[in-house]
C-alpha cells in the first residue's frame, strides 16, 4: 500500500449497489499522484462504476449508493457539504464515445472555465488548454469551426482539452480510445504519457496491451458468481509490469494469458 501522501486518490468500496444489485464489493483502490493507473477485467467487473464513483459521476444515476468512502487529497468526496460540482471541477473525465459539445471548438474549450466565472484571459487559456491537449496546431486556424467537425481522434483531443482547461488534478478517462482507429489511439496514448506530468490519471481499458503501453499502476477486478449474482472486486493491484508478468493471483495469470474474457 502506497503512504498517504502519495496518493491523489483513495478510495475504499465496501459496496456498490445500483438498486437492490450488488454491483461491486471489497474493493480498495489506492490512485497514486503522477502515476497513470490502468483499471482491466472482463466486461461487468465494475471498472466503470468505480472510476465513476471517484468524482461522483454515478450520484446522477438513480438507485446508485455507495458504501466506502472516497478521499480526494484527504477530503471526503462524498461528505454533505461537498458540492459534486467542485469535485468535478477538481477531478475531470473523458469519456468512451468522444463527446464534444455542439458549439464551436473554442466554445467547447472555454464551457468550463465560463462555468466557472474563469476571470482571466479565456483566449489565453484555451490555447493553453488546446496545446495542452496536442490539438492547437491543428485547429488554431479555426477555432470558430464546430467541434463535431473534427474527426474522431480529433475530438477526443478536444474532449481532453476540455477537460484540462479548468486545471484539474486527476483526469479520469473511461476507455478513451475505444472508438478510435489504432493512429487516433497512439495519438492519445503519446499524449497521455506527458498529461502525466502534470495530471494523476486512471483508467478504464479493455486492451491489455494498452494498460501495458501506458499504465504505471494496474488494477485488475474479476465478477464474483459464486453467491448466485454479479459481483465485481477488486483481485490484485501493482505495479503493470508485476501484474503482467509476476501475478499473485491465479485468477489474475489466467485472465492475462487471455483463458477467459
Ligand atoms: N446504471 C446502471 N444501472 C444498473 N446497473 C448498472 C448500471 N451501470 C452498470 N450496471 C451494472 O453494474 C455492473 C458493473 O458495470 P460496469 O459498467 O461498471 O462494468 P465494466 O467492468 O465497466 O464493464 P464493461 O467492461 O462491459 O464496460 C454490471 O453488472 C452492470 O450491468
Amino acid at each position: 500500500m502506497p503512504a498517504k501522501e502519495d496518493l491523489a486518490i483513495h478510495c475504499v468500496v465496501e459496496k456498490i449497489f445500483y438498486g437492490s444489485f450488488l454491483a461491486v464489493r471489497d474493493s480498495n483502490v489506492p490512485i497514486q499522484k503522477g502515476k497513470i493507473t490502468g483499471f482491466i477485467g472482463p466486461s461487468g467487473c465494475g471498472k466503470s462504476t468505480v472510476l465513476r464513483s471517484l468524482n461522483r459521476m454515478n450520484d446522477m444515476i438513480n438507485g446508485f449508493r455507495l458504501e466506502g468512502q472516497v478521499h480526494f487529497m484527504g477530503q471526503d468526496v462524498y461528505a454533505k457539504q461537498v458540492d459534486p460540482v467542485i469535485v468535478r471541477r477538481f477531478i475531470g473525465m473523458v469519456f468512451q464515445q468522444p463527446n464534444p459539445f455542439s458549439m464551436s471548438i473554442y466554445d467547447n474549450v472555454a464551457f468550463g472555465l465560463r462555468l466557472n466565472r474563469y476571470k482571466g484571459n479565456l483566449d489565453e487559456k484555451v490555447e493553453y488548454a488546446l496545446r495542452r491537449a496536442a490539438l492547437w496546431d491543428e485547429v488554431k486556424d479555426k477555432l470558430k469551426a464546430s467541434g463535431l467537425s473534427l474527426s474522431g481522434g480529433q475530438q477526443q483531443r478536444l474532449c481532453i482539452a476540455r477537460a484540462v482547461a479548468t486545471e484539474p488534478t486527476v483526469l479520469l478517462m473511461d476507455e478513451p480510445c475505444s472508438a478510435l482507429d489504432p493512429i487516433a489511439t497512439r495519438r492519445i496514448e503519446e499524449l497521455m504519457l506527458e498529461l502525466k506530468e502534470e495530471y494523476t490519471i486512471a483508467m478504464v481499458t479493455h486492451n491489455m496491451q494498452q494498460a501495458t503501453r501506458v499504465a504505471d499502476i494496474t488494477a485488475f477486478f474479476a465478477v464474483d458468481i459464486s453467491k448466485g449474482g454479479r459481483t465485481g472486486y477488486l483481485v490484485e493491484m501493482g505495479e503493470t509490469k508485476q501484474i503482467f508478468e509476476a501475478p499473485q493471483e491465479q485468477l489474475t495469470k489466467e485472465y492475462i494469458r487471455g483463458e477467459f474474457s
